[in-house]
């Protein structure tokens, strides 16, 4: 009996890798070329992409089946970068970036040269991991609205296909990245606590806590929403039909078929690098009226900034910092209304932040006794960091962030017996806005409903938002270096460690400048490294910045 049971499975593999074979063939990888799995995945030229599809659809499944047969996600975008680039990442079941370990695994995979040491690597792994091909696969996929997208998830089903047992896979479309995320999280909750696993779900769970929130303050006024000519377009629209007038808005750049328009001029990552309205913005004079707020997502709609004309002339930048900011005030403002620290520990709240937060922001929060954190660039350590407080507030300054609630604040939340009506109206809000924020990754559509029913809540319009604090004037450049790996960070990217010498060169150049700050890394998205500088005053930020160019170009120079 064991040795058929051993000969069944024997065939049962030569049939998987001839299958593998079959479909590998069609998926060479281009000699020379090295990919590597970075901050948010793979992430290059479309064109280049095929073969590293491939291998991530072989890797989602290893995973699923490494999981039991939990969920896992693959979500094909490349973010904010130009049209013609593309990406892919893996979501594991909990809704997360996927485990940095198998990072690893997936950049050993797409960079098997040929198609029998794909073959010998895959077999490795599956030993190495001690995955049992028996179990079942389950993976949801999604894709952004870009025109290489559609030939991108051909490789990664042709992937699927291999496994002629049947990987069970369930195929969202194009979406958006932090719906993906949800639904991922939502399918693998089996308590349901954490929502209804489809994009509807999403939509109705989102409009329903937006609903309680903004109780009998609505109709707010209208927003304007620069949906960078990407998949947040469909996601407004489609969100708007589950909320009416309660928020009207005033969509921008919607265009998702003109080739060449996603995130040209556009876009979140455009505003907060320019520091500029999208050129569209500007010329549609919207803004110029008093009173009136916009916001821009960016090409994946999961980072959100905001903007407003100060006397309806002059850029006023509400980044993720100022949001981070808005948010952390009012919960602590709700978790001291619902009074629960006599009968319960107090809630811990507490933000965390990158290098790239403006100094005055973190000085902002600490000033409130809100304790804050700093991390490594990348969602993944912010989210972890996150994870640590009962309420963990955390955006990287370019928008990129949300709020976590943890397991047992959550149940803490469900089961207090408030001896108020105003403590038991700060618990239902409190529970809402865990129902209204996404849970799983930054998303742009929730934080912008947060930060509308904040700003509903304190009655204020972008103005009274950005007085809480002034930026410190600062710069974000890129450096383009002979090789980025030669530049080692530590401190969590603060100081450099490696070439040796630099860091003492740049902080003599910092020292030189009231309210310096400056520091250096690699990028995990491009070939460069980046620069940031603040200082008290423009034309010291430009002085500073200029010093630690030209540091570079010796330290780093071709
Ligand atoms: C300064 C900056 O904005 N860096 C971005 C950028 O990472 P880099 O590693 O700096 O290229 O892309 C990441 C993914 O979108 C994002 O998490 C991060 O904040
Ligand atoms: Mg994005």
């Amino acid at each position: 009996m064991a040795t058929t049971e051993a000969s069944e499975h024997a065939h049962k593999y030569a049939t998987l890798l001839d299958s593998l074979q079959d479909a590998a063939n069609l998926y060479p990888k281009p000699e020379g070329l090295k990919y590597s799995y970075g901050t948010a995945g793979f992430r290059t030229l479309a064109n280049l992409l095929p073969p590293v599809m491939f291998r991530v659809g072989l890797l989602a499944i290893l995973r699923s089946k490494r999981l039991a047969g939990a969920t896992i996600g693959v979500m094909v975008t490349a973010s904010h970068n130009p049209e013609q680039d593309n990406g892919v990442k893996l979501v594991d079941p909990s809704g997360e970036m996927l485990e940095p370990l198998w990072e690893l695994h997936a950049t050993t995979l797409a960079n098997c040269p040929s198609t029998a040491s794909l073959l010998s690597t895959f077999m490795t792994l599956v030993s190495h991991l001690r995955v049992d091909l028996d179990q079942p696969a389950n993976i949801v996929y999604a894709r952004d609205t870009r025109p290489s997208s559609p030939g991108l998830v051909e490789a990664l089903e042709a992937a699927f296909r291999a496994f002629s047992d049947g990987a069970k896979v369930v195929d969202l479309g194009i979406t958006t990245t932090p719906i993906l995320h949800y639904v991922v999280k939502a399918t693998n909750d089996k308590s349901g606590e954490s929502g209804i696993p489809t994009q509807e779900g999403y939509m109705k769970r989102m409009a329903k806590a937006f609903k309680t929130l903004i109780g009998n303050r609505g109709p707010l006024a209208p927003l304007h929403v620069d949906c960078a000519n990407g998949v947040g377009a469909f996601a407004l629209e489609e969100f708007s039909k589950h909320i009416g007038d309660l928020l009207p808005f005033r969509p921008i750049n919607t265009d998702v078929k003109t080739r060449g328009a996603l995130n040209f001029q556009c876009g979140a990552d455009f505003v907060k690098t320019k520091q500029a309205l999208p050129p569209s913005v500007a010329q549609s004079g919207v803004l110029s009226k008093p009173d009136t707020r916009g916001c821009s997502f960016d090409g994946d709609a999961d980072r959100l900034v905001y903007y407003y004309l100060r006397d309806g002339k002059t850029f006023r930048l509400l980044d993720g910092d100022k949001i981070a900011g808005l948010v952390a005030m009012y919960i602590k403002d709700l978790v001291g209304r619902a009074r629960m620290h006599e009968n319960n520990e107090p809630l811990k709240i507490g933000v965390v932040q990158t290098a790239y937060a403006n100094g005055s922001s973190t000085k902002y929060l600490k000033s409130r006794n809100i304790p804050v954190r700093c991390v490594p660039t990348g969602v993944k350590h912010l989210h972890h960091a996150a994870q640590l407080f009962d309420i963990g507030v955390y955006f990287e300054a370019n928008g990129h962030g949300t709020v976590l609630f943890s397991p047992s604040c959550l149940t803490t939340l469900r089961e207090f017996q408030p001896d108020s009506p105003e403590s038991a109206n700060a618990i239902k809000q409190l529970i809402a806005l865990s129902e209204l924020i996404n849970q799983a990754v930054g998303d742009a559509l929730s934080d912008m409903l947060l930060v509308e029913v904040v700003l509903a809540y304190r009655g204020w319009g972008a103005e009274e938002w950005d007085a809480g604090y002034e930026d410190l004037p600062n710069r974000l450049v890129k450096v383009e270096v002979h090789d980025r790996s030669q530049f080692v960070t530590i401190d969590a990217e603060r100081k450099l460690q490696y070439p040796t010498g630099l860091q003492d060169h740049i902080d003599d150049a910092v020292n030189k400048f009231e309210l310096g700050r400056s520091f250096v890394r690699p990028s995990g998205t491009e070939d460069c490294v980046r620069l940031y500088a603040e200082a008290k005053s423009t034309a010291d930020v430009e002085s500073l910045t200029t010093m630690v160019t030209d540091l570079l170009t010796y330290y780093g120079g071709p």
